[in-house]
């Protein structure tokens, strides 16, 4: 999917929401357990209730390698799932990965000829042939991680050069921005630090932007959209706690597509304010 068909989407689902599907073998309902395949089992059925308002899913891979084969199974499953029965969605694989050049092509070979993933998540930390071979793929993106969402952001990432007096965050920006383009690097920022945004958009004003950190982690959807909206929207939010276990029980999936639906409405009043839809 290229950068425009995603902007469409965004407008026609009046969403710009991307579920996370961080599913946990400890905490999907009971009555799952009895399945073959419980995970795929829990996707399954969240992705058909939530679909209708999010345009995007990210699935965690530290939640299905940490099943070993079984889980790589689940997520196989799922992707083929959402393949067949809903074409238009973007698939991130949050998998944070990047290593030498000649490794990174394995990994974009996994993620993107194996499993086809739109999009992967990489670390800058090893730099641009680390990330390069990830967007050898046409229509296939890379989601740097910029600033994050976590406490342990500012042991590294607002550290400043002497030199340029940019902070780290910064720096990964400005120099990764010309390792390609719009249409194929998007960029992480944690919607905790939604303030950054601004200077972020100064940096990269028509990149993609995928902000986690909304519903289970507290960040303001609100705050993320008044400062890191563009013209084209530019965003994708990220709630994976928040809406895959609204509950517990055998109404989960309903639980789910009512916590999805609620984000939506906001971000629909978002788009409309912003003039985009
Ligand atoms: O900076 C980052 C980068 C990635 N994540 C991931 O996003 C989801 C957030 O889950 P919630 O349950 O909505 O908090 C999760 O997979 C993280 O590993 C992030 O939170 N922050």
């Amino acid at each position: 999917m290229n950068h425009q068909q995603l902007f469409e989407q965004i407008q026609k689902k009046r969403s710009f929401l991307c579920v996370g599907l961080d599913t946990d073998i400890l905490k999907i309902p009971k009555h799952l357990k009895d399945t073959s395949d419980p995970i795929f089992s829990f996707n399954k059925e969240i992705i058909d209730a939530t679909a209708e308002f999010s345009v995007a899913y990210k699935p965690n891979l530290a939640f299905y390698e940490s099943l070993g084969w079984q889980g790589w199974e689940s997520l196989e499953k799922t992707v083929h799932y959402v393949r067949e029965k809903y074409q238009d969605i973007f698939l991130i694989a949050d998998a944070k990965r990047g290593d030498i050049g000649n490794t990174s092509n394995l990994y974009a070979r996994a993620f993107f000829d194996k499993l086809d993933f739109d999009a992967i998540t990489v670390a800058p930390y090893m730099g641009e042939d680390s990330v390069k071979p990830f967007m050898t793929y046409l229509d296939k993106w890379v989601i740097l991680l910029a600033l994050t969402s976590n406490k342990g952001a500012f042991d590294f990432q607002f550290l400043k050069d002497e030199k340029s007096g940019d902070q780290l965050f910064e720096s990964v920006l400005k120099t990764s921005k010309d390792w390609g383009s719009n249409e194929s690097m998007m960029y992480v920022v944690g919607a905790t630090k939604a303030e950054k945004l601004k200077e972020i958009r100064e940096i990269v004003p028509n990149h993609f932007l995928l902000v986690p950190g909304v519903g289970a982690q507290g960040g303001s959807l609100q705050e993320v959209a008044k400062n890191g909206m563009n013209n084209k929207c530019g965003l994708l939010v990220n709630s994976s706690r928040g809406i895959i276990y609204a509950s517990a029980e055998t109404d989960f999936a309903e639980k789910a597509g009512e916590a999805a639906k609620k984000v939506q409405q906001e971000m629909e009043i978002l788009l409309s304010e912003s003039k985009l839809i």
